[in-house]
């Protein structure tokens, strides 16, 4: 029997990695195929074993995927898309790209969606999935959980689970070519133009330990930040050696934090942050950023 491969999609923070971890519980043979759609990899410090696909799987990143699809060797993998990625190109390689054809066998397409953010949401995605998830129950009351569920349930006719951190939720095979072909004619068309995710990002690496200092200094700069560009920061993640303490993922979805900001890290990492929005004054993050790392800052180009 082909390895099953399941995708989990989902816009930017709705609680992909979250839920996969949760999966992961009862499937520690499993593969996670991990693509981040900048420079940089944040969530391959929470997912092991993964393999990390720089740029989004959905369209430059497509080679880079089926490159680690075939280096999978266990009998089910999971691949967690960008939080941009739409997940009908990446489903169709399983079927039009020579060297996957057959190998895998498509189990299911998830979309989890964040209900603190929703309506927006990515319509197209939802429309493709065969399971949706709706994430973060515990974070809006039940008058908007409901609200969240009916608009979904407008969208699609797909299983809708609703969820705290992923918890509860069964995967069942749920994808059929019939059904995708329905939803997207295109779908054996191979040369599609790629979509145009317009998101920016702002990426540091190898910014060595970092002290309490530069620490306040920088989670004050991710909540202004939050604040002025209210409909620009998407997401920020990062990975920081904190001197004498340890190494942590600090991060922040819009302009609040999904929950501690803190999370402890088992391994010691080399410490790199992530920006992305739309529109993001760059100029002025890098001069802040300037100011809090002033000798280790390494901008990788995007
Ligand atoms: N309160 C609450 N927080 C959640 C829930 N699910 C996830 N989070 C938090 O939301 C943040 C984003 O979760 P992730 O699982 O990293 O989201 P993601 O979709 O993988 O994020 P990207 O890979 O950046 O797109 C983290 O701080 C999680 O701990 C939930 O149900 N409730």
């Amino acid at each position: 029997m082909s390895p099953r491969a399941t995708l989990v999609c989902g816009d930017l923070g709705a609680g992909k990695t979250t839920l996969i971890t949760e999966l992961l519980r009862k499937r520690k043979a499993a593969t996670v195929v991990e693509n981040e759609c900048g420079d940089i990899a944040i969530d391959d410090a929470l997912l092991a074993p993964s393999v990390t696909v720089r740029g989004c799987a959905c369209c430059e990143g497509r080679r880079a995927l089926v490159r680690a699809l075939l280096s999978v060797r266990s009998q089910e993998v999971f691949v967690e898309t960008s939080g941009v990625a739409e997940p009908g190109p990446i489903a169709k390689l399983f079927f039009v790209e020579p060297a996957l054809r057959g190998r895998f066998c498509l189990w299911s397409v998830i979309v989890v969606v964040d209900a603190v953010t929703f309506p927006e949401v990515s319509v197209g995605a939802v429309r493709f999935a065969d399971a949706v998830v709706i994430n973060k129950a515990d974070l809006v009351d039940r008058q908007k959980l409901a609200m969240v569920e009916a608009g979904i349930r407008r969208l699609t006719k797909a299983r809708i689970a609703k969820t705290v951190r992923g918890v509860g939720f069964k995967l069942k095979r749920g994808f059929y070519l019939e059904r995708a072909v329905a939803c997207d004619p295109l779908f054996f068309g191979y040369n599609v133009p790629a979509p145009d995710h317009d998101v920016d990002f702002l990426c540091l690496n190898n910014l060595g330990d970092v002290s309490q200092t530069q620490l306040a200094k920088l989670a004050k700069l991710v909540s202004i930040t939050a604040c002025l560009e209210e409909q620009g920061l998407l997401r920020f993640k990062a990975i920081l050696n904190v001197r004498d303490h340890g190494t942590f993922l600090f991060q922040a979805v819009r302009n609040y934090a999904a929950d501690g900001l803190f999370l402890r890290v088992p391994t010691a990492q080399s410490s790199r942050l992530i920006f992305i929005g739309h529109n993001l004054d760059k100029p002025r993050l890098r001069h802040s950023l300037r100011d809090i790392f002033p000798t280790e800052v390494r901008e990788v180009a995007s």
